[in-house]
């Protein structure tokens, strides 16, 4: 799915042919799953348990496919998917994927007390499921296989063997839309080809952090080499495919907002033990020039976007290049003269590793960031990391969310998420953070 076929990177016309197959397909899928959110009756659910939204757009493909068999479908998230429509539905078709060490992603935590319920019986339930994850890790698709395991004990009955997709390569996909095909009696299959790369070239890019005791993390501005730029939204995502390896896209988190003009991202440049350079991070520090294409496109992140947390207040928490993600919300919020933001966010030295220094100081000074808590872990305080500034304002974290504040965090899946998990959980109950996850209101974008 992720390929890309070269000879369509030639020149400009056939640049914008795949910005317009991107929009159309990305359109297709959206809208399929979002027409279908209103909870009408449908003969096929797709549930998606996704985290960064690969799964939410193959929920979208494969909802179109069944319907152009003439069944009726709808996609919604396993967020949604509450007791009743887990008991009484005859068939649903999984789509989930892994994060963490073989965990599921955040929008699966009701699924999963669902089905650890007991008395919880399932054989009704004709099922299928396409488990997403990638290889490299220790746990591959760790959550698909334990929902698999789970619904096979519940009594639920599988339409088809588990298909496991190997970093969106293609061939699973393939295998998947086949099946679809027969369970559609159709051979028309809509088109699930991903959306293409865009030419960009790079405007700026500047060391962020010289005399880092960290490695060094730069600052990309990047331009569409030709038209407009794409439309994104804060929070959302873009995959770069380095030339060196262009199957597997890294993604980066968008540390810009439209109405600047560009898209800019923070990265940290990956140094192995024996001295050389991640393959993507030192192509895109080090060595593209500015004059040569990057190929990239844009992916919607819809969990971790603003939604229905528009109107409240923010707390936005994160660490390292994590203040990517959480700068481009900022930059909105201010735009949107929403004042009532919360950031926490902690790196090693004042010194050197304040990144964004200038816009927060200057948001600030605006009245547009109502709280500013900053923790640097060699500087010598107490508060050495983000989840200790939490703890030690405990109330305030209390009445934020008392007064409906949600909270974004971004940035370190090591360390940082799981530390200031904890300290949500030790600080407001584990009831009142499920509640806020399942309710919108705890977002993460965490690697
Ligand atoms: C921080 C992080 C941790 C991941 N952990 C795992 C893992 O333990 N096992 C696995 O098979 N895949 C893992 N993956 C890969 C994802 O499951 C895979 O990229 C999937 O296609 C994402 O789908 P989504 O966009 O629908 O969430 C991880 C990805 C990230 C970014």
């Amino acid at each position: 799915m992720m390929t890309v076929d070269p000879v369509r990177w030639g020149g400009a016309a056939a640049a914008i042919a795949a910005y317009a197959g991107m929009c159309l397909a990305l359109l297709r899928a959206r809208r399929a799953v979002h027409q279908d959110s209103g909870g009408a009756h449908a003969d096929w659910l797709v549930a998606y348990a996704s985290q960064t939204g690969t799964g939410e757009a193959l929920a979208g493909h494969t909802v179109a496919t069944l319907r152009t068999g003439g069944l009726s479908a709808r996609a919604l998230s396993v967020e949604q998917l509450d007791e009743a429509t887990l008991r009484g539905a005859a068939r649903i078709l999984f789509i989930a994927s892994t994060y963490g060490e073989g965990d599921a992603p955040d929008s699966a935590a009701r699924l999963a007390r669902l089905l650890d319920q007991p008395g919880m019986a399932l054989g009704q339930l004709h099922y299928a499921l396409l488990a997403l994850g990638d290889s490299s890790y220790a746990n591959y698709c760790g959550f698909g296989r334990r929902l698999d395991a789970a619904l096979q004990a519940r009594g639920a009955q599988a339409l088809f063997a588990r298909v496991e997709v190997d970093r969106g390569r293609g061939a699973a996909i393939e295998a998947w839309q086949h099946h679809l095909s027969h369970l559609a009696g159709t051979s028309d299959a809509p088109d699930w080809s991903a959306p293409g790369y865009g030419h960009w070239r790079i405007a700026a890019r500047r060391l962020l952090n010289p005399g880092s005791a960290g490695a060094p993390v730069y600052r990309i501005d990047l331009l569409p080499a030709e038209g407009e730029l794409p439309a994104w939204e804060a929070g959302d995502l873009v995959q770069v495919s380095a030339p060196g390896d262009p199957d597997y896209p890294r993604e980066y988190s968008i540390a810009s907002t439209m109405a600047e003009g560009r898209l800019s991202l923070l990265v940290r440049l990956h140094a192995r033990d024996d001295g050389s350079v991640g393959l993507a991070s030192g192509w895109l520090c080090r060595e593209v020039q500015e004059s040569a294409p990057v190929l990239l496109r844009v992916r919607q992140h819809s969990r971790f976007r603003i939604g229905e947390n528009a109107a409240r207040p923010l707390i936005l928490i994160g660490n390292g290049t994590g203040i990517a993600g959480l700068r481009a919300h900022l930059k909105s919020r201010a735009d949107a003269g929403q004042a009532r933001n919360w950031l926490v966010f902690g790196e090693r030295n004042a010194a050197h590793d304040h990144f964004c220094a200038d816009d927060i100081a200057a948001w600030r000074k605006a009245g547009m960031i109502d709280t500013l808590s900053l923790v640097f872990s060699r500087d010598g305080a107490a508060e050495r990391y983000v989840q200790h500034a939490l703890a030690a304002q405990a109330a305030q974290l209390r009445s934020w969310v008392d007064e409906g504040a949600a909270v974004y965090v971004c940035g370190s899946l090591h360390g940082m998420a799981g530390a200031v998990h904890e300290t949500l959980e030790s600080v407001l109950g584990g009831d009142t953070l499920a509640m806020l996850d399942e309710s919108g209101r705890y977002r993460r974008d965490v690697y």
